[in-house]
């Protein structure tokens, strides 16, 4: 897994290490000079002779890219820095004016310097890093990467972050220069991997500077070797009941498809019985036999795909359903015409799915002032609000899904191709994440923060099988359940 962390637990990390005169910075520059090298090597083949030009704010993420420029104007590397103020990291500048490396001073124009980076082989970003008070580059460094990217961007090394990047929040709030290579240090920070901001990392590549980071992660994304870990895998000894049974209530004679497409997902998620509820049953079960339609003991719900807001029938059958879950403490995803259902106060073992627009109306429906782009804008500042609010966990979809759970949980999963985003890919996902809530109820019941690692869990399978039912091109959203059995049984290593 990825894990990310704070500008403050950064801080927090570095400070008893700088007391006893540990070199982070220069750790960092040389490592960034490396890499440098590297993408120059790539790009022309070789290094000396090359035109580098370093952005350089007044912290010391602007120290970071003078060293590393220092470092590569002595491997023959034509290096210029452009400041954006008065302030500069001193010893840095002097390193690289000792180097041999030429610099702009702030008092020059703001174009020259402009002019300067875009006809460059490579660009260092040293403008801004975790001192950045998150919205977007402003004043010189501002006016000087406008005009830069009004000429076209050349090849961007980030230093640590993209300039003007949200760091703890990937807020995109201004003027950002986006990267195609960021060098991390020390960490990964959590704008490197949230959107809207996340393209700006470009690649990302840490450079480990032997931290001791403090707390929980602030923000993971589970990569496919962690699934194994977290998928309920039955054992010899198992039936269907111990398994888990989910209940679905989805689906109406104007929607029947969505009542299809969740019940296949949770069928080749290989939950042990899914159970319908509602009034096509007869279409569920000519699609899978294996279907059992009418009531019975359900470990896990999923609630909502399909059912609209003139549905009196599936819409009682949800309220009704609710109540008990709360008694019981089943678990729940609860997806799109169930989400305005949903009693004031749930445990986080309900997990909504809802989108941006349908987290919008939700937090509305709470008091909240926010619209779709509000949400889009800040997805997991509104996706802990939501879970603030109704005590569930909230999965978010889109492009990037954010998943904001109990004590803080949250990851930000980009597993999808674009093809994914098509009509009944949101039932299927409700589908797979019911099934292995359903097979993991207990345990949800132990550790609260496990409803978000499963969710986040069930948006990377969701992706990956996307992938795998077309790697590259369109795909139904029943190409993508009927891909599950194969994707799981990768990721399970089987
Ligand atoms: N600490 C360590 O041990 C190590 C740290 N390392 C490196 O240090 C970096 C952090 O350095 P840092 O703390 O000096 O902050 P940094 O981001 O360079 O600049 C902050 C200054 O920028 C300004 N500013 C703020 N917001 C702005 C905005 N929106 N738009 C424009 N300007 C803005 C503001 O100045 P002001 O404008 O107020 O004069 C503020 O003072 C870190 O990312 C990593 O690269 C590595 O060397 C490893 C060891
Ligand atoms: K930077």
């Amino acid at each position: 897994m990825l894990q990310t962390w704070t500008s403050a637990q950064v801080r927090a990390a570095e400070e008893p290490l700088l007391a006893l005169g540990v070199p982070l910075m220069e750790r960092a520059a040389f490592a960034l000079h490396v890499r440098s090298t590297a993408v120059l090597r790539e790009l022309r083949g070789t290094v000396a002779g090359a035109r580098v030009v370093v952005l350089a704010g007044p912290g010391n993420n602007g120290g970071d890219a003078l060293h590393a420029g220092a470092l590569l104007a002595r491997r023959g590397v034509e290096v210029h820095a452009v400041l954006t103020g008065s302030r500069v990291h001193e010893e840095g500048l002097a390193a690289l004016r000792r180097a041999g490396g030429q610099v702009l001073p702030a008092d020059g124009s703001v174009d020259e310097g402009a002019a300067l980076a875009a006809g460059a082989d490579l660009v260092l970003d040293g403008l801004l890093g975790i001192g950045s008070d998150g919205a977007g580059l402003r004043g010189t460094a501002g006016d000087l990467v406008r005009a830069l990217l009004d000429r076209g961007r050349p090849y961007v090394v980030a230093v640590d972050v993209p300039s003007g990047l949200g760091v703890d929040d990937g807020r995109r709030d201004g003027t950002v220069l986006d990267a195609d290579l960021t060098v991390a240090f020390g960490a990964l920070k959590p704008g490197l991997l949230l959107p809207p901001g996340t393209h700006a990392a470009g690649r990302v590549e840490l450079v480990d500077l032997g931290l001791d980071l403090p707390g929980a992660p602030a923000v993971v994304r589970l990569e496919p070797g962690d699934v194994a870990d977290l998928w309920p895998v039955p054992t010899r000894d198992e039936h269907k009941y111990t398994r888990g049974v989910l209940g679905v209530v989805a689906g109406s004679r104007a929607y029947p498809g969505a009542a299809v497409l969740t019940t296949s997902a949770a069928v080749r998620a290989g939950v042990g019985m899914v159970r319908y509820l509602g009034d096509v049953g007869d279409v569920v079960v000519a699609a899978h036999p294996e279907v059992v339609v009418g009531h019975g003991r359900v470990q896990a719900w999923v609630f909502g795909p399909g059912v609209s807001p003139d549905d009196a029938g599936q819409r009682r059958r949800i309220g009704y359903a609710f109540e008990h879950v709360l008694e019981r403490g089943e678990a729940a995803v609860v997806d799109a015409g169930a989400l305005e259902l949903l009693p004031a106060r749930v445990g986080p073992h309900a997990v909504l799915t809802p989108h941006a627009g349908e987290l919008a109306r939700v937090l509305v429906q709470r008091g909240e002032d926010v619209d779709r782009a509000g949400v889009e804008a800040d997805p997991l500042r509104w996706a802990r609000r939501a879970h603030e609010l109704t005590g569930a966990t909230v999965l978010l979809k889109g492009p990037v899904t954010v998943v904001a759970g109990a004590h803080g949980a949250a990851y930000a999963q980009a597993d999808a191709p674009a093809w994914l985003a098509t009509a009944g890919a949101g039932d299927v996902l409700a589908g797979l994440l019911g099934a292995l809530l359903a097979g993991s109820v207990d345990a949800v019941h132990e550790d609260p923060t496990l409803a978000a690692a499963l969710a986040a869990t069930a948006a990377l399978v969701h992706g990956r099988a996307a992938h795998r039912a077309n790697p590259g091109g369109p795909i139904s959203a029943q190409a993508v359940a009927d891909a599950l059995p194969g994707t799981i049984a990768e990721l399970l290593g089987r």
